[in-house]
């Protein structure tokens, strides 16, 4: 006589998988959403809030009636489950506080795949028993409740679709207009941003101030919603973490899958000769091969086989990405243009690269950690199917997916907390590299007690952070870890029933427990790996931001080099330009320098000399009018080849912390000895450099702090000698010399500029007499223009300048002028 149970157990099996993994995938979407907006939701109402009920309890109802259907159709422990799980499934849908329509159309699909093939089998059965009739309307009713559900969410879409016309038809019905694969919330809670922190509100402002209002991005990125969102944003990082071409990366890779294959191989097989030998101990055999093999297996299972095999491969993986990531944000940064590093600290911006360097650990994680954990999982609940039932194997997977859902749920709890931590590290490092820097300031003022407090305020803000993150994190793994012992208690007393009944053997219930350590392990690592891998990217959020900031000077595309030889022939052509939102630096200046020519830029401070020198080498971009060398603007060339043909000397030169020599070699690396010395000479201070210890050996310190600022602006000139290159900027170069030196330098500058254009910034009026055109600035424009005495027979402003100074006023006057 057919009979229900003639429906394959495998169906309903498999139905209650599919019901469990939608929740789980719908609830990771979801976590971290505020709410669904108006398109995502159905309106609560009383009718389809009773048609859920109704399935919910029809599927109770089959359950009940399945389990307790007599033994003569077939005891259906499978049936029963199924129809448990989508019970649940549709009362947790009743009770939230809307219904999804994505959550309705995905169970309604599960149900109908599952349910009308085999309420169709039954029904084709003949032969019913009045229990089964019975069994049958219910199904049926509830088939025909879902199928109307389904038409009100496809009715209800496709009006919306009517509406919105074509705003919505382009977009993916889970999306929430953005593309992101979320239900489509517009106002998510930030993740982790939960009432339970205990970070404090106080501190959070605080820290947020800290961070100077640069955390906008990581702001902005912590608002995007729930964590699928948020992860998307780390989208930029992949190809510097996938190594796509690098076969030898690639082959290391290869090699830790197939470990990890044969790891997983080895988890079964391990725990399945135990469970032998312990058969073989019950029929009272000596089991001396069976242990033996066991040997052999525990030592290529364990660290001193693959385990061993697999470290060795991680090394070259590892590495792959830190070179990538490293280099990539040291290119990026370094690419940068100069509103940005004029913007930021220096120290910031090294700690957040260093901070960022935790996603070389990504790769590692995602790849050789959690996947593989995830495959174990599936093999686990294959085995544990065949071996013992279905309801040992989905209770080993409904506890696995609820410790990952547990877990989701606690990191988010912590996230706040690390974004402390991470802001506070870079306090530290920031007041650390100022005062460090600043030493001599700090000497000077006698600020030492200032600043110990200071920074010592800054550790312990760190330590305070990074106490309250360590402590939830601990609460949070005694939680989470709680839920092992129970699934391993629910799973032992299933099999061990097997045994009772006598439908498995006790050298099984001894594979279960060994098996259980293999299957456990993976499970918790898995956990802990999420909690840090959300830890490292919340660490990278600042280098994500790094690497998203686009550079405000850039080459255009394709822009070409600066063709040569350039003559020299420089021009301001009515030029604008503000810093920023400040009001404006430089104000329809126009300046026309021939080849060779020297133009002289006086004026008060802060009249926009600078400014003009740095718009010429292009560290920011006029706002308007242009800037032209030998007729090329400067934005259409290469930022590099436009470098290649100026060479500056700066109010306060940078020397690097090593040799004189290194030091001057870095204008021209390819320069030969006699090249260094030869610049020297022309700069005066060759014979300066001989007389030290180690002459041109000898270390300047960091910022050339060991010498004088003389010796430092000289060797800074001497750099711009062996550039050799045909536009010369000099700003304020002879400031810091002796008048005897100056006339020395000036003498040796005038001889290099006869071939160059150059332009000479200056407050001693007296370096610039000779220039073939001096311009007074003064608030950004050009008031006066000539020659050195056209200006002085005009009597305007740089008539009293030199009167000033012939008066013998410092040129601190100036500034007042
Ligand atoms: N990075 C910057 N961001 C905002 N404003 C700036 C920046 N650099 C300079 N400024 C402002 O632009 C104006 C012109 O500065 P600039 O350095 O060109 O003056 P200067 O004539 O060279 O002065 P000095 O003779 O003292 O060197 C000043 O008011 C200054 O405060």
């Amino acid at each position: 006589m057919p009979s229900v149970a003639s429906v394959p157990m495998p169906l309903y099996v498999a139905s209650a998988i599919s019901v469990l993994l939608f929740i789980f995938i719908s609830f990771l979407l979801n976590f971290g959403g505020k709410g669904h907006d108006n398109r995502a939701v159905l309106r609560k109402n009383l009718l389809r809030t009773a048609a859920v009920c109704l399935i919910a309890g029809a599927y109770g109802t089959e359950g009940v009636l399945v389990a307790r259907r007599p033994d003569n159709l077939g005891p259906s422990p499978d049936h029963t489950v199924a129809a448990t799980y989508h019970a649940v499934a549709w009362a947790a849908a009743c009770l939230r506080r809307q219904l999804v329509v994505s959550e309705i159309l995905g169970l309604a699909t599960i149900c109908l795949l599952f349910g009308v093939p085999s309420v169709t089998i039954e029904a084709v059965a003949g032969g019913r028993t009045k229990e089964q009739t019975g069994l049958l309307a219910v199904q049926f009713t509830r088939l025909l409740l879902i199928v109307c559900l389904l038409a009100d969410c496809v009715s209800r879409f496709a009006r919306r679709k009517q509406k919105d016309g074509s705003t919505e038809e382009g977009s993916p019905f889970l999306s929430d207009g953005t593309g992101s694969p979320s239900y489509g919330s517009t106002d998510r809670l930030p993740i982790g941003s939960d009432s339970t922190s205990d970070s404090g509100g106080d501190d959070q402002d605080e820290d947020d101030e800290d961070g100077d209002g640069k955390d906008v991005r990581a702001t902005q990125l912590r608002k995007s919603g729930s964590w699928t969102v948020y992860l998307q944003h780390f989208k930029i990082f992949l190809p510097h973490l996938i190594p796509r071409e690098d076969p030898k990366v690639q082959a290391c890779v290869l090699l830790c899958v197939l470990c990890l294959v044969g790891d997983r191989v080895l988890n079964i097989l391990v725990p399945a000769q135990l469970g032998l030998i312990a058969d073989k101990l019950l029929a009272r055999q000596l089991p001396y091969a069976d242990l033996a093999i066991y040997l052999v297996l525990t030592l290529v299972h364990g660290n001193s086989g693959l385990g061993m095999i697999r470290a060795l491969a991680k090394i070259p993986v590892e590495q792959f990405s830190y070179r990538r990531l490293t280099n990539a944000a040291f290119a990026h940064v370094m690419s940068l243009a100069m509103e940005f590093h004029a913007d930021r600290d220096s120290a910031e911006v090294m700690k957040a690269v260093e901070q960022g360097g935790a996603l070389t650990r990504v790769l590692d994680t995602a790849m050789l950690e959690m996947l593989p954990t995830v495959v174990d999982m599936a093999v686990a609940f294959v085995l544990l199917y065949t071996k013992f039932n279905a309801a040992v194997a989905l209770c080993m997977l409904t506890a696995s997916l609820a410790f990952l859902a547990a877990e989701v749920v606690t990191s988010s709890w912590n996230v706040d907390n690390r974004r402390r931590v991470t802001r506070a590290e870079r306090r530290e490092a920031r007041v650390m590299h100022q005062a460090v820097q600043g030493w001599v300031t700090v000497s000077a003022f006698n600020m030492l007690a200032h600043e110990r407090l200071q920074f010592g305020n800054a550790v312990d803000k760190q330590l305070a952070a990074k106490r309250d993150w360590s402590r939830r994190d601990a609460y949070i793994t005694a939680l989470s870890e709680a839920l092992i012992p129970v699934t391993f208690f629910a799973l032992a007393c299933l099999v061990a029933h097997e045994v009772y009944v006598g439908r498995a053997s006790p050298g099984d219930f001894v594979f279960l427990v060994q098996y259980w350590d293999f299957l456990i392990w993976p499970i918790k690592f898995l956990s802990h790996e999420y909690r840090y891998l959300m830890a490292d990217l919340i660490d990278a959020e600042r280098l994500l931001d790094l690497l998203t900031t686009e550079p405000t000077v850039a080459d255009r595309e394709g822009a070409a080099r600066l063709t040569g030889p350039v003559e020299g022939r420089v021009e301001f052509d009515h030029v604008e330009f503000a810093y920023g939102d400040k009001r404006t630096a430089i104000h329809d200046v126009s300046i026309l320098a021939q080849p060779g020519e020297t133009v002289a830029l006086v004026g008060t401070t802060g009249a926009g000399k600078s400014t003009l020198a740095k718009l010429l080498l292009r560290y920011y971009d006029v706002t308007g009018g242009g800037v032209r060398i030998d007729g090329q603007d400067v934005r259409d060339v290469t930022q590099g080849s436009l470098r290649d043909v100026i060479g500056v000397v700066p109010q306060d030169p940078l020397l690097f912390n090593a040799s004189i020599m290194e030091n001057l070699r870095y204008a021209r690396l390819a320069a030969s000895d006699e090249d260094v010395y030869e610049a020297c000479r022309a700069a005066a201070i060759h014979d300066k450099i001989l007389s030290f210890a180690d002459g041109y050996g000898t270390k300047v310190g960091e910022q050339g702090v060991k010498l004088s600022g003389g010796e430092v602006q000289r060797l800074a000139i001497a750099r711009v000698f062996l550039k050799d290159p045909p536009v010369l900027v000099l700003d304020e170069a002879t400031s810091a010399v002796d008048t005897e030196t100056e006339a020395e330098i000036q003498a040796a500058l005038q001889r290099v500029s006869k071939r160059r254009t150059t332009f000479v910034i200056a407050h001693r009026l007296s370096t610039v007499v000779r220039a073939d055109q001096i311009l007074v600035l003064h608030e950004g424009a050009i008031v006066e223009k000539g020659r050195h005495q056209e200006l002085l027979d005009r009597g305007g402003r740089y008539a009293a300048l030199w009167r000033k100074q012939l008066g013998g006023t410092d040129e601190h006057v100036l500034v007042d002028v």
